[in-house]
């Protein structure tokens, strides 16, 4: 098992390249289920989330060529329905190719994805909403069987935002027979983008991005060529990088207005945050003043930001208030982050931190990707050395960070245990 070792205390400077979004990518890469024939994807990210994501594919029978960042596939050939456990348990997101087998094939069987590190993460909000189109749904042996002839347009309110249900119901409606109303869905950047290549496959989605989407479902779809938005959070978290270590960097290839809740916090902690020619320049203040954070779903502050912004706020200058809203286990990273002597106190679903005036390189165990995020950014504000181990779940999520902070002038190495 590889782990990272990093040396910390250098300010960070220079230019980082941002890749393809890891949470547009996996729907997107699922879409194709629905549009037979040869797909052609870029700006995808070389993440083991996406080798996860093109496994579930080739099980079903699509065949999938990876050029680099550009992912061919040609679903025409699926022509098994099924997404074993193997497969969903290392990657929730896998769940989404039940709607899309549905919807082509009128039967799927796909493994419930049980819970994982940050929540339980229940998928009953997809399922209800499958059974408003139509579908009859069974729970057997850890697997939902789904059967439909043909799925009929429904009007769907979400009890809660939730980002996979309203992808999954999009897809899933976008060939349903009439129309679909997707009510309180989530309004992430990711939904737009998938929305977008499925309305060039043909689909007629309108208002991705509102709380309100409309799908007027069509007989069928077509393959197309599609690339991949930016990934905000990997951005972010660059950002974060570039404000905890006092460095002055420029990151390209992202979207700022992806990430307006982060940006205010940022400039309320002194972060100098400024754009051009699609270029973001990001200067960390001498002392960092303590802010306060809640997620929410999207515009609000987004939960895969929370352990990042948490580490910033172990080196600010007096307390923050933290409050996560969106999963009910995602403060793992404190007890790792308490390692490096950092003070923060937890009482039910809210950390107080108060920052310290500097935090000490330890050895400290990864948990869960974003957590992993905030491990390294301490590490990069510590003195002596950091080893942070079971870094295979930062691979499922960051593209060759080591070596793109190592661009930046960062002191991390990649090494095997
Ligand atoms: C691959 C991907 O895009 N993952 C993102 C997606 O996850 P994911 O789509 O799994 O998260 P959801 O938006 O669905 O979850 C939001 C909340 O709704 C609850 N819920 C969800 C579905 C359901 O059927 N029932 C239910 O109760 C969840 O437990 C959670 O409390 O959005 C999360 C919230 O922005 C992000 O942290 C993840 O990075
Ligand atoms: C929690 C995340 O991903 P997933 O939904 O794939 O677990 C994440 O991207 O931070």
């Amino acid at each position: 098992m590889d782990k990272l070792i990093i040396q910390g205390g250098t300010k960070l400077s220079g230019e980082v390249l941002v890749s393809g979004s890891k949470n547009a990518a996996l729907p997107i890469l699922i879409s194709t289920v629905l549009a037979p024939g040869k797909n052609e994807i870029s700006n995808v990210p070389f993440l083991r989330d996406i080798n996860t994501t093109i496994k579930v594919l080739e099980s079903l029978g699509a065949r999938v060529e990876g050029n680099g960042h550009v992912v061919k596939v040609d679903t025409a050939g699926i022509n098994s329905h099924e997404a074993t456990y193997d497969l969903v348990k290392t990657m929730r997101a896998s769940v989404l190719v039940l709607g899309p087998l549905l919807a082509r094939f009128g039967k799927a069987r796909v493994s419930l994805p049980g819970g994982c590190a940050i929540g339980a993460r229940p998928i009953n909000l997809h399922l209800k909403g499958l059974q408003a189109l139509g579908a009859e749904i069974i729970l057997e042996h850890g697997y939902v069987a789904a059967k439909a002839r043909q799925l009929k347009g429904s009007r769907i309110n979400f009890d809660v935002s939730t980002v996979g249900g309203t992808e999954h119901l999009m897809m899933a409606a976008a060939t349903a027979k009439g129309e679909s109303l997707l009510e309180n869905a989530a309004r992430e950047p990711e939904i737009i983008d998938l929305a977008r290549i499925l309305n060039r496959m043909g689909a007629r989605i309108e208002g991705a991005g509102t709380d309100t989407i409309r799908i007027q479902g069509v007989a069928e779809l077509a393959p197309v060529s599609y690339e991949v938005m930016p990934d905000r959070i990997e951005a972010g978290t660059f950002m974060i990088a570039a404000a905890i270590t006092g460095g002055d960097i420029r990151i390209k290839g992202m979207k700022l207005e992806h990430l307006d809740a982060l940006v205010f916090k940022l400039q309320d902690a002194g972060v100098e945050i400024s754009s051009r020619d699609n270029v973001v320049r990001v200067k960390g203040p001498r002392k960092i003043r303590s802010v306060n954070i809640k997620t929410r779903p999207y515009p609000g502050f987004p939960t895969d930001m929370q352990a990042q912004f948490m580490a910033l706020m172990c080196k600010a200058d007096g307390a923050s208030v933290i409050s996560e809203n969106i999963f009910e286990n995602r403060f793992m990273h404190v007890a790792e982050l308490l390692r490096f002597g950092a003070d923060i106190v937890i009482e039910g679903n809210v950390a107080t931190v108060k920052g310290v005036k500097k935090l000490s390189g330890a050895p400290v165990m990864a948990t869960d990707l974003r957590a992993s995020a905030s491990l390294i950014l301490a590490g990069l504000t510590s003195d002596n050395t950091t080893e942070v181990s079971r870094i295979y779940h930062l691979d499922r999520g960051y593209e060759s960070i080591e070596k793109k902070l190592a661009g930046l002038g960062a002191n991390i190495v990649r090494v095997q245990e």
